[in-house]
């Protein structure tokens, strides 16, 4: 059955209106950021996103996308401007930080694998930050390499692997903590295209089984436009949110979306908009 991202919400268990809104997972409020060399990363960007969203930040080099992931993630502080998690108990919030820390994992352009270290104890690693034994991680960890398809390799070594299974790794490891939020900076740039696709498809599909929430940096429009429910596309210097478009195509999402009419129209308006983001960013 197919299924649109606001039937998606609804799944969700959101309070249904005239238009279904899923509350706010995480909400910036007029977040900026300055670093001490004066460069204005962020001015003002605020956003709500909402739980089981998978939202692209798509905007040309140096407009804050990873600024504002680091910040999301608790990896940076924003110089103005607030950052919430609504719908955060402050039961659930374990971190005692008023976010959802402990729920959130990052994945990086680089995968960045322990070299000297098997499949199995790069995946193992964030258990293990938290105290868990090898013996008690290893359903855990097995299961995030079923995930990615890699639980042959478990006993493999990084220099064994291809660059797309190096990524499937890296993204094991951020799902072996069962988190909520997922962050990914770039995470297929480095691949190529059969790779990428591939690896789009196989994280739409788990985003789809487990409801997890996303928030995804990439360059790439035609990425952008097949992953996600929201594109959110940004300008440089300072770097600012431009617009906001909601990409309201059902989901599952297959290789015949790459192909359809609906897929190119909405490709078209994020190109133009990126376009317009260049246009308004000053040169670096
Ligand atoms: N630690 C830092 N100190 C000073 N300036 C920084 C720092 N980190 C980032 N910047 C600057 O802040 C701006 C935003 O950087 P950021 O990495 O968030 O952009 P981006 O959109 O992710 O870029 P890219 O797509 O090239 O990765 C850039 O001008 C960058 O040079």
């Amino acid at each position: 059955m197919k299924t649109s991202p606001t039937d998606r919400n609804d799944a969700l268990g959101q309070a249904t209106g005239t238009v279904a809104k899923a509350p706010a997972l995480v909400s910036l409020k007029n977040v900026s950021k300055t670093f001490a060399n004066g460069t204005v990363a962020l001015r003002d960007m605020s956003l709500d996103i909402s739980r089981g969203d998978f939202v692209s930040l798509l905007g040309p080099s140096g407009c804050g996308k990873s600024t504002a992931l680091r910040i999301i993630a608790g990896l940076g502080d924003a110089s103005s401007g607030s950052l919430a998690w609504p719908v955060r108990s402050p039961v659930d919030d374990k971190s005692g930080t008023g976010g959802p820390n402990q729920d959130i994992s990052f994945v990086f352009q680089e995968p960045t694998l322990m070299p000297w270290a098997s499949v199995f104890s790069n995946v193992y690693l964030p258990l293990r930050l938290k105290g868990l034994s090898r013996t008690a991680a290893r359903e855990d960890v097995m299961d995030a390499l079923q995930m990615v398809g890699l639980e042959s390799s478990a006993g493999s070594y990084p220099r064994e692997l291809s660059g797309g299974m190096k990524m499937r790794v890296s993204i094991a490891r951020a799902l072996v903590t069962k988190p909520k939020l997922l962050l990914m900076d770039e995470p297929f740039a480095a691949l190529d295209e059969i790779t990428r696709f591939k690896l789009n498809n196989d994280l739409l599909h788990l985003w789809e089984k487990f409801g997890w929430t996303v928030i995804f940096v990439t360059h790439s429009v035609f990425e952008s436009v097949y992953l996600s429910n929201r594109i959110i596309v940004m300008a440089a210097r300072p770097g600012r949110v431009v617009q906001d478009i909601a990409v309201d195509a059902p989901y599952p999402r297959e290789e015949e979306f790459r192909t359809s009419d609906t897929y190119n129209d909405y490709c078209r308006q994020a190109s133009q908009a990126l376009h317009s983001a260049m246009e308004v960013s000053e040169p670096a």
